[in-house]
């Protein structure tokens, strides 16, 4: 009988104000309970990435389902993708609009579908046809994205005319715009793992903009025999070096995790100068958390123990309840 794991992320971030943060470890420490409960409870790897997700897709302090950032035309539009590596199914949507919790779209595409991805109107089709409510666009906007999207295309116009950025200036506002994607990866008692991986993409975003996220080997992947991994961050840089197949792939030639996620993340800082984060966890139930970004909100359980952190030198550990 394997021991239970499962560790979530809440995106890689430049930085995150002092009164946002408690809110933020609520949120984080919230999905992981939630998530462990269920693999406490006998469910399956998916189930538990599935609702620790969900948690963090209803929480508006996260860039995922309710608190999405919005694109140049003030809209909503999401993408989530999830894999059970026990036999490499895996479901994905893009470009979706009124759905609360876009991780749930995966699943059924996963399990309810002979397809991996579907985007658009076909995955709004889908939604309706398998009793999924559509949601007013509006209930997922929130009045802090508002702002956000306006402060963003201010600054954007404030640079017209500056022809040299430099390439640090560029990453800050590449973060700031990508803050708080989110993402779980499990090891159930049967020693299936599984992840999930959900997101409102980059403010300011071209509306059909797809990034990382429900791209399966990029956002995530998850095979039995390796492990499970989520990433988040930079979501073009991150599809050009294929994140998560990259991290697992360095796995497989016998590295570390901790080793595997340093290997990934410093090639896709130096080939495309692209900084993330990864969670990633292996049938053992060995975790490691890693990034590049400033910093990167993560909560992990496992055995009865809770351990979490959002900058590099803030680490704890409780006890479960
Ligand atoms: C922290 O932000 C993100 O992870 C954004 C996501 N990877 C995207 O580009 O769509």
């Amino acid at each position: 009988m394997n021991s239970a794991v499962i560790v979530v992320h809440g995106g890689g971030a430049s930085c995150i104000s002092k009164d946002r943060k408690e809110r933020v470890r609520q949120g984080i420490v919230k999905a992981a309970t939630v998530g462990y409960n269920i693999l406490k409870e006998g469910g399956s790897a998916v189930d538990a990435v599935e609702g620790a997700v969900v948690v963090l897709e209803d929480d508006a302090e996260f860039n995922a389902g309710h608190g999405s950032v919005l694109n140049e035309n003030g809209e909503v539009e999401m993408d989530a993708s999830i894999m059970n590596g026990k036999d490499l199914s895996a479901g994905a949507v893009s470009a979706v609009r009124c759905v609360a919790n876009p991780i749930k779209l995966a699943r059924l595409v996963m399990e309810k579908t002979h397809h991996c991805f579907l985007t658009d109107q076909g995955a709004a089709k889908f939604a309706a046809d398998n009793g999924i409510p559509a949601i007013p666009g509006e209930q997922l906007v929130t009045e802090r994205n508002k702002k956000r999207l306006e402060k963003e295309k201010h600054e954007k116009c404030a640079q017209v005319g500056v022809t040299l950025i430099s390439s640090l200036s560029l990453f800050l506002s590449l973060l700031t715009r990508s803050l708080g994607t989110v993402g779980a990866v499990a090891v159930d008692c049967r020693g299936n793992v599984a992840y999930a991986t959900s997101t409102g993409g980059i403010v300011n975003k071209m509306p059909g903009r797809v990034g990382d996220t429900p791209c399966i080997g990029s956002g995530g992947y998850a095979d039995n025999d390796i492990g499970a991994i989520s990433t988040t961050g930079h979501g073009e840089s991150i599809l050009k070096v294929n994140l998560a197949r990259l991290t697992l792939f360095h796995v497989e030639q016998g590295k570390t995790l901790e080793e595997a996620a340093e290997a990934s993340l410093g090639y896709m800082k130096s080939k495309v100068k692209g900084v993330g984060g990864v969670i990633v966890v292996n049938k053992a139930g060995d975790w490691a958390v890693k990034w590049t970004s400033a910093s990167m909100p993560w909560a992990a359980a496992k055995d009865g123990k809770l351990h979490s952190g959002i900058d590099l030198s803030d680490t704890s550990v409780t006890d479960l309840p």
